[in-house]
Parts: structure tokens; sequence; C-alpha cells
């Protein structure tokens, strides 16, 4: 049971954005293990560091680092004022918790292999290349996405559900910065005019208003000078507990 413990600990990655309110989930009968105090603990007992894979690599094109450090340029240092830094990168790992022990209900939620949709393809720049900023008030959210030659829909161009997952991970990133955990309860989309594949786009999400555990977010998607309006959304999210994720 200790070595569990300690393979479950060692393999945390980013959950920490679902801890900030966790809720009882109910005892396993077939667990020994007190699964409200495993929970809590794991964000801090993190022994290895994930890939943060927004952080740029040998696939990002010009359009891409270009922006990056635009929007990097006005990240907050810590322990330096400066009004002018508006945007905090938001880091973004392949995996909520890597191994799977521990009893019934932890094991629901961390699979071995289980890996986030778009941090799941080795080849860098084949897929979701993307990097979110989020601004100081949590108001705002900017992506800068790269869309790899996997993602193709219509010839040339990337497909419609490539760009749903996109929103939905911008939009559910948002969310979750302000309320953790969150889940998307409603999605609209308008898709205005194709993405080319290859191409980097911008995706700017903003938050509309909250009404107790509703989050009300709207979207956009356009070519990184803004002169080309590729998709419009709105999206729903609903506050939920830890033990609404638990029981499935
Ligand atoms: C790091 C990357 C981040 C990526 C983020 C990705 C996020 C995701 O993709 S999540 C996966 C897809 N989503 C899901 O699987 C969610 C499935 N649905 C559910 O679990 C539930 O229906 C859930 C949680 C949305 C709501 O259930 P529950 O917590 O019981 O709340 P419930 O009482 O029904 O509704 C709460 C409020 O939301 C409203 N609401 C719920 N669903 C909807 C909907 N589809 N449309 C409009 N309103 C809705 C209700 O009317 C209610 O409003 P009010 O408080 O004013 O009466």
């Amino acid at each position: 049971m200790a070595r569990n413990l300690a393979r479950i600990l060692r393999g945390c990655g980013s959950l920490v954005p679902f801890m900030k309110t966790p809720a009882r989930p109910p005892r396993s009968s077939s667990s020994s293990i007190p699964v409200r105090t495993l929970v809590e603990m794991l964000p801090s007992l993190f022994s290895s560091k994930p890939r943060d894979f927004s952080l740029p690599n040998s696939s990002w094109g010009e359009e891409m680092m270009r922006l990056y450090e635009h929007y990097n340029g006005h990240t907050e240092t810590e322990g330096e004022e400066n009004q002018e830094r508006k945007w905090n990168r938001l880091p973004s790992y392949n995996r909520s918790l890597k191994y799977a022990a521990g009893g019934v209900y932890l094991s629901k939620l961390i699979q071995s292999k289980a890996r986030l949709f778009t941090r799941n393809i080795r080849d860098p720049g084949a897929a979701f290349e993307y990097v979110l900023f989020i601004d100081k008030e949590k108001e705002k959210c900017v992506c800068i996405f790269q869309a790899g030659h996997l993602l193709e829909g219509p010839p040339g161009h990337v497909h419609g559900g490539a760009i749903a997952t996109m929103i939905d991970t911008v939009t559910g990133t948002h969310a979750s910065a302000i309320s953790a955990p969150v889940l998307t309860a409603n999605l609209n989309i308008d898709y205005r005019s194709p993405i080319p594949l290859g191409s980097t786009v911008l995706i700017e999400s903003t938050l509309e208003k909250t009404e107790g555990r509703k989050l009300f977010i709207s979207c956009k998607v356009t070519s990184t000078d803004g002169s080309k309006r590729h998709t419009d959304a709105t999206a729903l999210f609903v506050s939920v507990s830890i033990g609404h994720l638990l029981k499935g």
C-alpha cells in the first residue's frame, strides 16, 4: 500500500487547477485510503516536474514565436512590480495524474494511460501547438494556436472538431482558472471561414458573466492580425465538486 501511494504521488501532473475547492467524495468500502485526505495532499507533494508543453519548441513557426514573445513580454514577473505587464502564461501538461492505484475512486481519476487529448502527439508541430495567456483580472484569455498537418478536415484546412477542441480547451482553461473544477455544459460554435492547415491563429476568450455556479464565456478565432474572423463561440461552464467528477 505504501509503495502504491508513493507511485501515485510521484506520478502527479496537472491536477492543481482542479484542487481549489475539493469536495468530500464518498469513501470506498474496498479501500482503506482516506480518499479526501489523499486527493487534497496530491498537488503539494509533486516530486518530479512534468514537461510544460506551452513552452516554445522547434516546430513553432515565425508567427507563433513572434506572438509568444509579444504576450510573454507582458507576463508578470514574480517579485517585480510593473503595471504595464498584463498577461500571465499558463503552463500546460499532458496528463492529470499518471498511475492508477489506491482504491476504486482514485483509480477513476488516475488512469495510467490517460493523456490530455491535445497534448498526446509525440511529433512536435504535427497537431495542436498552442500556448495560453490569461490577463491579471482573469477576464480574458488569449491562445496562440498553430494547427499541424494531422488536424486536416476539408483539404488543406483544419477539421471543425479540432477547432471545437481548441475552443473548449481555451474557454475551459479560462473557466478553470476562475473556478476549478468546471465541466462544459454547453458549447455553441459558428464556423465563419476555414482555417488553413499549418497557419497560426489567435483564440480569444472573454468572461461575459457568472451566475452562481455558471460561467458564461464567449470566444473568437481570428487571423493573427485580426483581419479575418474564422470562428465565434459561446460556452457555459458549471462548477462541480470533486465528488461529481468521481461519480462519473
Ligand atoms: C486543461 C484543459 C481544459 C479542458 C476543459 C474541457 C472541459 C470539458 O470538455 S468537460 C467534458 C464535457 N462535459 C461534460 O462531460 C459535462 C457533462 N455534464 C454534466 O456533468 C452535468 O450536466 C453538469 C456538471 C454540466 C451540470 O450538472 P449539475 O452539476 O447537476 O448542475 P445542474 O443543477 O444540472 O445545472 C446547474 C445550472 O446549469 C444549468 N445548465 C446545466 N446544463 C446546461 C446546459 N446544457 N445548457 C444550459 N444550462 C445548463 C442549469 O439549468 C442550472 O442552472 P440554474 O442554477 O440557473 O438553475
